[in-house]
């Protein structure tokens, strides 16, 4: 018996229902939704955690809201939630679990894998990445010629590298260890910037890699031994490089003895492993209390998203939104927009956690999809994006929803730099919403003394057609807890998503392909013939003379 083909998402009665309301939706002004309810500006909006969500600049309405959340109940998005919490293998193609959760849980917690706790095995870990953090901070773990640590590299790429590289860089002010330093590229030109400021006898590598079989990673970590062999020897390994990976084997061949490995499991996933040990280096620079801090920031989130209804939770509110957004109301892309130099690395976090997860093209069940899945994530701190693409979101044709993220208080002396940053991120998420009118645009040339052909020939520059949706999230201050909570704000947000397009968010076959071509093209073995353009450009950059 054939099995049953399963009904179209898009064919779904939410989701028609949807389609419905957004042709109705569309032609409405955002300014004009304001006008209508008074209350609006104080309706819709969300906090808890210390967030607080305004998304009354969407062109959403009471029914919208509704209409999503009948889309988050119809694709099972409570049970969905429960399944990820309980450690059911949600991830099916790899036949795993998702429970990064339960890295940032307290001990008890009940977290299981195939029934097994978890709580303890992380505890011990954590103990370890404690005492050994602690040992190289105060000067008791040495280098071989007994001086003290005072660098330690990160050398691994993706999951492991853009979320503690994030972290490092977010809470710059608060390092007190040594100083963190990161390398991922294959292009060797980032290990060579890194190790020229270095001296061997004081740095400590971190060679992070789930695998431990990551191409980019590899190369860097052998040649960062030969420089630390260079000039010391060969047992000076044991003293400067330590491991994080699920990979024993492979970090004992690589010449990383196992007790100077710190260990995580396949139940988490690359781009979610920044609670674990994949953090060694931001609780060697930070401190054990500050990475506990990020660890209950990203916890009380987590409870957040378990607990509040779906009306009152920021992940399912903001991944609610993101499908309106994407799927709905013709959004071209999303873009980040933090404003805080701090959240520099944010946007590349971002982007890997959401189009890794949801760069999907058929469902959980490997059927095509005929949706949109991920929207292409990309954007820079403000007011540095003001003077770069921002003329794009105002203007150009097409529409890209923002979110805006914004510090409530500043950690530096400024106070009247902070008031600008703030002046200039409300203002922009208001300019995008309110538009300006042709009329507008003639007034106020007039008020200037434009006039005649000049001035029609300026008008049409200088409209702006408004009706540019965007969440603002205010947060506290750029700290510890609130960064944790931020981070595991956007997992769920993103898992939400994955959710209600019926995908899943949890594996990356879309990164292999390209892995095994290059391995071809490196093979010396094989006389490599891919396609005439790709045998052409090897000719022309001399390949195979390297
Ligand atoms: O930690 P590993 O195994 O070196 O992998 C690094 C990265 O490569 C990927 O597998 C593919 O980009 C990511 O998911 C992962 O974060």
């Amino acid at each position: 018996m054939n099995a049953p083909i399963p009904q179209s998402l898009t064919a779904s009665p939410a989701w028609r229902a949807l389609n419905v309301h957004a042709a109705e939706m569309m032609p409405t002004r955002i300014m004009d939704l304001f006008e209508r309810d008074a209350e609006r500006h104080r309706r819709f909006v969300c906090e808890d955690v210390g967030f607080y969500l305004d998304y009354s600049k969407q062109r959403v309405n009471g029914q919208t809201m509704s209409l999503l959340q009948s889309l988050a109940r119809q694709q099972g998005l409570d049970q969905w939630r429960n399944r990820l919490f309980s450690g059911e293998h949600v991830n099916n193609t790899e036949n795993r679990a998702a429970l990064h959760m339960a890295l940032r849980a307290p001990r008890v917690a009940d977290f299981r894998d195939d029934g097994r706790r978890v709580g303890d095995e992380i505890h011990q870990v954590r103990q370890r990445m404690r005492a050994f953090a602690e040992r190289v901070r105060e000067g008791d773990w040495r280098g071989a010629t007994g001086k003290r640590i005072t660098d330690v590299v990160n050398i691994g790429i993706g999951g492991s590298d853009l979320g503690p590289r994030l972290l490092c860089t977010a809470l710059a002010p608060q390092i007190d260890g040594p100083r963190p330093h990161f390398v991922a590229n294959v292009d060797g030109a980032e290990l060579h910037a890194v190790l020229a400021r270095l001296r061997p006898e004081t740095t400590l590598f971190v060679v992070v890699s789930k695998t431990f079989a990551t191409q980019e990673t590899l190369a860097n970590a052998l040649h960062a031994r030969a420089w630390l062999i260079s000039s010391l020897d060969i047992d000076a390994v044991s003293k400067h490089f330590v491991a994080v990976s699920t990979n024993r084997e492979a970090v004992e061949a690589f010449g990383i003895a196992a007790d100077h490995m710190f260990g995580f499991w396949d139940w988490v996933g690359g781009r979610y492993s920044l609670w674990g040990a994949v953090g060694l280096i931001a609780m060697l620079a930070l401190g054990p209390q500050r990475f506990d801090d990020l660890l209950r920031g990203a916890h009380a989130l987590d409870t957040h998203f378990r607990r509040a209804p779906l009306e009152h939770n920021l992940p399912v509110l903001m991944g609610l939104l993101a499908i309106w957004n994407n799927n709905f109301m013709g959004c071209a892309s999303h873009v980040l927009a933090p404003y805080a130099q701090r959240l520099s690395l944010f946007g590349g976090w971002a982007q890997q956690l959401e189009m890794e997860s949801n760069g999907k093209g058929v469902t959980r069940d490997g059927f095509a999809v005929d949706y949109r899945t991920t929207p292409v994530l990309w954007g820079h701190v403000g007011t540095n994006a003001q003077h770069a693409y921002f003329q794009m979101l105002h203007q150009g044709p097409a529409v890209h929803s923002v979110d805006f993220i914004l510090p409530v208080f500043a950690d530096h002396p400024f106070r009247d730099m902070h008031r600008k940053l703030v002046a200039n991120c409300l203002a922009q998420a208001s300019a995008l919403m309110r538009g300006k009118t042709a009329d507008e645009v003639r007034a106020e040339l007039q008020s200037k003394g434009m006039e005649g052909d000049a001035l029609q020939a300026a008008i049409p520059h200088r409209v702006f057609p408004g009706d540019r949706p965007s969440n603002t999230l205010l947060l506290p201050r750029v700290d510890a807890f609130h960064l944790g909570a931020l981070l595991a704000l956007y997992e769920h947000r993103t898992f939400v998503e994955s959710v209600l397009w019926g995908i899943n968010a949890f594996d990356q076959w879309g990164v292999e392909f390209g892995k095994q071509l290059a391995n071809r093209i490196l093979d010396d073995q094989q006389a490599v013939a891919l396609d005439p353009s790709t045998d052409e450009l090897m000719r022309k950059v001399q390949f195979h003379a390297r």
